[in-house]
């Protein structure tokens, strides 16, 4: 199916802050292709960890899951018997195209797919979980409780995959990987002026932390051997395992 291009904030941008709504519903693969340097091979790399890591009879989770593109590489990929992929979003628009999505894939791994808060998501029996450029969303406050309460869901051996924008104590640095991200847009066909929107548009909503304000989080709620597998810019991804028993 062809993709809308995002043209969202090239005239009459929507007012106030970013939403997950229906305008960006109709143009989000365009908008995350184009935006997020290296995005293509996370969702590849996605579908790989989850045939490495998924365990029989348990569950996969896409948290944040949009229009669905981690949880089809997970269950075109997912060898393991008896798993069960849950896909979560609070937005109902995703949710809606999602299912659209969901129902037109061959593969018959199971989904339940929920419209619901992922911070009041019960999280049970995980293997897998993938959190794609989701957490940058939930208010800073409360991301060590979430993070807490996904690593009790998990099983023992389980997989964290958390993928992040992020930021960079480093000023120099910093303001080098906004550069070279802001170029990234340019190469795709924003203009300045739409790069300018997207970032007022985003920058309450989206709250980017450094790599080792994760790394600390992520080991102060019990994960272990967290390394960072990826990054392009100021993208990356992260996988944090549950020690075995
Ligand atoms: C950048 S998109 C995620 C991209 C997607 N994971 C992928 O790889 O294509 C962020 C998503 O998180 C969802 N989201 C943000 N806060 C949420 C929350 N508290 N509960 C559930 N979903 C949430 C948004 O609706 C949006 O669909
Ligand atoms: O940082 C930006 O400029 C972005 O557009 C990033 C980002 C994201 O990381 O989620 C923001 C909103 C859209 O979901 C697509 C990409």
């Amino acid at each position: 199916m062809a993709e809308n291009k995002d043209t969202l904030y090239a005239t009459d941008p929507p007012l106030g802050d970013f939403v997950f709504d229906q305008q960006v519903v109709d143009v989000f693969p365009d908008m995350i292709k184009r935006s997020v340097p290296g995005y293509m091979t996370i969702i590849h790399m996605v579908g790989q960890l989850a045939e490495r890591y998924a365990q029989s009879g348990t569950r996969c989770y896409d948290l944040g899951c949009s229009l669905g593109a981690s949880t089809l590489a997970m269950r075109h990929r997912i060898q393991a018997a008896d798993v069960e992929l849950v896909a979560i979003d609070n937005s109902s628009d995703m949710i809606n195209r999602c299912k659209i999505v969901l129902d037109a894939d061959s593969a018959e791994v199971p989904v339940a797919l929920r419209c619901e808060d992922l911070e009041q998501s019960d999280i049970e029996n995980a293997s897998v979980v993938v959190m794609n450029f989701t957490l940058q969303f939930i208010p800073v406050a409360r991301r060590e409780a979430l993070i807490r309460r996904i690593y009790q869901g998990m099983v023992p051996g389980g997989v964290l995959i958390l993928s992040e924008k992020l930021t960079f104590d480093n000023a120099h640095h910093d303001n080098l990987m906004t550069e070279l991200h802001h170029y990234f847009k340019k190469t795709n066909g924003y203009s300045e002026m739409e790069i300018a929107r997207k970032r007022n548009a985003i920058e309450n909503v989206l709250i980017p932390e450094s790599l080792e304000s994760h790394k600390a989080r992520l080991a102060n709620a019990g994960f272990t051997g967290t390394e960072l597998w990826f990054q392009c810019f100021n993208f990356s991804s992260l996988l944090a395992f549950k020690p075995s028993e």
